[in-house]
């Protein structure tokens, strides 16, 4: 199984020889909590073609599941406790006590949950006896994604068109497979087109779009600090390609969104 529709024979980023004889690069062992299920050692194949690693896929390591979540949780309370610890910070003070593992809990269950495949959303499809052959577009999708170079919050809209090939998607699916690959760190070239590339492979289409509009705290909150910039980056593919269409789509995008 593959984890974006994409295989290669290409060594995983940061993977070593020592992967291959079981050991972790992260350095640490399994632990004793771990139990293999079919299920895992599944997400596992899907993680191990993906190191296929074609540039569209987020860079893992091939035992990124080996540790079960609350192992990780429990780890990284630890090494976020060490960071505050460095900073100077007293953690004995009743506030500051509980962020490490409220960081931990954070990274692990919420805001990095979309590098687990088991977190990828189920999409419910129809066939389409509408026979409505016209594009499709689902705009102004919320996108909160985090700056893999600075793991700060990435901000904005995503807007998701398809031209059915047969085969129709439960609207909802749209956002949540926005919001699963949103859950990662990113860079917003890659989450385009791995929502892109997700929805064509759904869809059994190449007639996907793809537009994300988005801040980037990293650009406004630090470094260069310009509030004002963002972002737009864009996946367009079959039909969409053809100028008209995509002319189309863009009237669409940038009408007045309906108020209720
Ligand atoms: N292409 C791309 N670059 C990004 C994205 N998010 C952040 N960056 C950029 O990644 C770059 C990292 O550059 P570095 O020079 O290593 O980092 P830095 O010293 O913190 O850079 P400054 O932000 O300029 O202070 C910065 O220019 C960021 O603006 C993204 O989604 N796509
Ligand atoms: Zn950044």
């Amino acid at each position: 199984m593959k984890l974006n529709g994409t295989s290669s024979s290409t060594p995983l980023n940061g993977a070593s020889a020592n992967q291959q004889e079981g050991v972790h690069t992260n350095g640490y062992s399994r632990h004793e909590n771990y139990s293999a299920t079919a299920d895992q050692d599944e997400l596992v194949d899907e993680i191990g073609d993906a190191h296929g690693a074609s540039s569209v896929d987020t860079p893992m390591r091939p035992d990124a599941f080996d540790l079960d979540d609350e192992l990780k949780v429990d780890l990284i309370e630890e090494h976020f406790r060490e960071i505050m610890n460095i900073l100077g910070l007293d953690l004995t003070d009743d506030s500051l006590k509980g962020s490490p593992r409220r960081v931990a809990k954070m990274y692990v269950k919420e805001i990095f949950r979309g590098l687990n495949p088991a977190n990828k959303p189920a999409p419910t499809l129809f066939d389409n006896k509408f026979r409505y052959n016209e594009m499709l577009v689902e705009k102004d999708i919320t996108v909160q994604t985090y700056c893999e170079h600075h793991f700060v919050p990435i901000i904005g809209k995503a807007h998701v068109a398809y031209i059915s090939s047969g085969k129709v998607i439960g609207l909802s699916k749209l956002n949540r497979i926005v919001e699963y690959f949103c859950k990662r760190p990113q860079v917003q070239e890659r989450l385009t087109v791995q929502i892109a590339d997700e929805l064509k492979k759904i869809l059994e289409t190449e007639d996907v779009a793809v537009i994300i509009d988005a801040k980037h705290l990293c650009v406004s909150t630090r470094g260069v600090h310009d509030v004002n910039s963002s972002t737009v980056t864009a996946s367009y593919n079959g039909k969409f390609s053809e100028e008209a269409t995509k002319q189309e789509l863009l009237r669409y995008v940038t009408q007045p969104s309906v108020t209720i």
